[in-house]
């Protein structure tokens, strides 16, 4: 478990983290969402006590890092794939980590064959993608075999295999009931990884919440237009829906205008049955709903236009 309690993190002026709460659970994927600069890294340099916190804490199952005694048999982690010896092969690299761990070469075969680099073990890294770098910093933090994992964008310079290998690996970890956190600023894939998603935007916390519960927050409507409009709208609304014009005549503004029906808690197959049933011919049944990633920009905007507001901001619509 990872819990952040109450993290306040300042770069001189700069308040990078501000006052943030959240639990990271074993047996879900949770994804740490948040614009460019929203204090993804700073947060988990703060879990890994790269940084000292201005106030609050940041703990690896209960305890802060640096107070951990097998550190990487708790938590592994990848910040900076970049950041290694380029000189080094990746099966020295690794061997290096694993002995001043007390670990044996036998887990560094493990964990090249488990991240796929088993044939490119002997070559230097320099020579390496950022996709094999991203794949050695996670077998540099599986070698401990820890129960927590921390991946800061792992996704990024990954292609579509890649990422597919990345989303399988997370899940079965999380599978394992491991803790698995990875952070991102994209909504999309990070949507099929994750069961639970905390976003952030300004160091400040938007929302905690499953996967699903976002997506349905940001369902939105059906689009209809038809023959009679009106008539429609009734039958509709006797059916349980919610209906709306969706551009109002200011003249007849009770009416449905041009512009069509904006229906709620119908679905266009219900609502193209009920329109047949009544002889009403339909010109246009589209589903309307927010992409992921359009409900991620929608909530962090909310965060950057009114950012002292508190984390439950009203953003469904
Ligand atoms: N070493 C540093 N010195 C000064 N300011 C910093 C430093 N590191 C981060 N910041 C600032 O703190 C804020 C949060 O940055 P952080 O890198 O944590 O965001 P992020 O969400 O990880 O963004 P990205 O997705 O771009 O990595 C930003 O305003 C950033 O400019």
């Amino acid at each position: 478990m990872i819990e952040v309690r109450g993290l306040t993190m300042r770069y001189g002026g700069t308040l990078a983290v501000d006052d943030l709460t959240f639990t990271v659970k074993p047996g879900l994927v949770t994804g740490f969402l948040g614009p460019n600069g929203a204090g993804k890294s700073t947060t988990m340099r703060a879990v890994l006590g790269l940084e000292i916190p201005a106030a609050g804490a940041a703990l690896v199952d209960g305890r802060p890092y640096a107070s951990l005694r097998r550190p990487m048999h708790t938590m592994g982690a990848l910040l900076d794939a970049g950041a290694v010896h380029g000189g080094r092969t990746a099966r020295a690299h690794l061997g290096c980590l694993a002995r001043s761990n007390g670990i044996g070469p036998r887990r560094v075969a493990a964990v090249l064959d488990q991240v796929g680099l088993e044939d490119v073990a002997d070559r230097r890294i320099s020579g390496f993608s950022l996709g094999m770098k991203q794949r050695l910093g996670i077998a540099a933090a599986l070698l401990g075999d820890p129960p927590v994992l921390m991946f800061d964008e792992p996704l990024n310079g990954l292609d579509p295999e890649g990422i597919r290998w990345i989303r399988d690996l997370l899940r079965s970890l999380a599978a394992q009931d491991r803790t698995v956190l990875l952070s991102s600023h994209l909504m999309n894939e990070l949507a099929l990884t994750a069961d639970h998603v905390v976003v952030i935007g300004r160091g400040r916390l938007i929302s905690d919440t499953t996967t699903d519960a976002l997506a349905e927050r940001f369902q939105r409507d059906v689009l209809v237009r038809a023959t009679r409009s009106e008539r429609l709208a009734e039958i509709l609304r006797a059916h349980g829906a919610t209906v709306t014009a969706e551009h109002v005549d200011p003249t007849t503004p009770d009416r449905p205008g041009d512009g069509g029906l904006s229906v709620r808690g119908l679905d266009a197959a219900g609502i193209g049955d009920l329109a047949l049933r009544a002889g009403i011919a339909l010109r246009e049944l589209t589903p309307r709903s927010a992409s992921l990633e359009e409900a991620f920009m929608e909530l962090t905007a909310d965060s950057v236009e009114y950012g002292s507001r508190p984390a439950t901001a009203e953003v469904a619509r």
